[in-house]
């Protein structure tokens, strides 16, 4: 598994008709053979084109998903399951987007029952946390994300953490512009580290092997020194991931510094 993972998080941007250009454009400026690890999460409706294209293609870039309910059928209105998903490609499911939590007030214990049901499927949570600007101020980012972290992964067995990705995504800096410093991201990951490492019952260091990435107003000029650290194992892209020319350049700067 390659260590660095750039995902691109569509949010609710471009329809079904609108994808095909910019995912083929992609496939024209990335290699096919990476040494990253390159994921396209697209809204639900693209999902079924992206997964086409990309399978024509026979590129290594995999496909995730932005949410997903914890059940696997039933009479949920609105909702998409694991299975479903699975059933389309889908490999990850980003989940606990801090967007999710604040403006359509999803809690720690939806999270919680979202994770377990893609680990439960053998796909892979990309599991958000991320501190208010107030709460930075306010000195409770630590306090927030071993919130976010120990209720989220409440019940999950140490040995499903493997399959886990972490994304550090500070408030903040999402679509902001203001992304965090290096070193502001490498204390906060060090931090997920420590408090995984615990949850996992994982010795001093075990949980070395977890992803983490970082996401927050991510560019093709501050990938690289993000990707410097050795705390920062990748970046969950927003904006920048729906310019072609800008995401290929963020995939192709985390494919040198892999
Ligand atoms: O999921 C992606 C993040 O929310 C970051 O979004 P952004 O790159 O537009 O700041």
């Amino acid at each position: 598994m390659a260590r660095n993972l750039i995902v691109g998080n569509w949010k609710m941007n471009r329809t079904a008709s609108e994808a095909p250009s910019l995912v083929t454009r992609l496939l024209e400026l990335v290699p096919a053979q990476l040494p990253v690890e390159v994921v396209l999460a697209p809204p639900f409706t693209s999902i079924p084109a992206v997964a086409q294209l990309l399978a024509a293609a026979n590129h290594r870039l995999s496909l995730g998903a932005q949410n997903a309910f914890w059940e696997d059928r039933g009479a949920y209105t609105g909702e998409v399951s694991v299975p479903m998903l699975a059933d389309l490609g889908c490999r990850y499911v980003i989940l606990g987007h801090s967007e999710r939590r604040h403006l359509l007030g999803e809690q720690d214990e939806a999270v919680n029952k979202k994770v377990k049901a893609v680990l439960r499927h053998g796909l892979f949570p990309i599991l958000c946390v991320g501190e208010t600007l107030a709460e930075r101020q306010h000195g409770q980012t630590e306090a927030v994300i071993r919130r976010q972290l120990d209720a989220g992964l409440d019940g999950v067995a140490g040995q499903e953490l493997k399959n886990l990705t972490i994304a550090y995504e500070p408030v903040w800096a999402i679509g902001t512009g203001q992304a965090a410093s290096v070193e502001q991201a490498a204390e906060v990951h060090r931090q997920i580290r420590s408090v995984i490492g615990a949850i996992g019952g994982m010795a001093a260091g075990g949980a070395e092997a977890l992803r983490i990435l970082y996401g927050g107003s991510v560019t093709a000029h501050n990938i690289g020194d993000l990707l410097s650290s050795r705390e920062i194992d990748g970046a969950l892209v927003g904006g920048a991931c729906l310019d072609p020319e800008v995401f290929a350049k963020i995939i192709n700067i985390a494919a040198e510094k892999s």
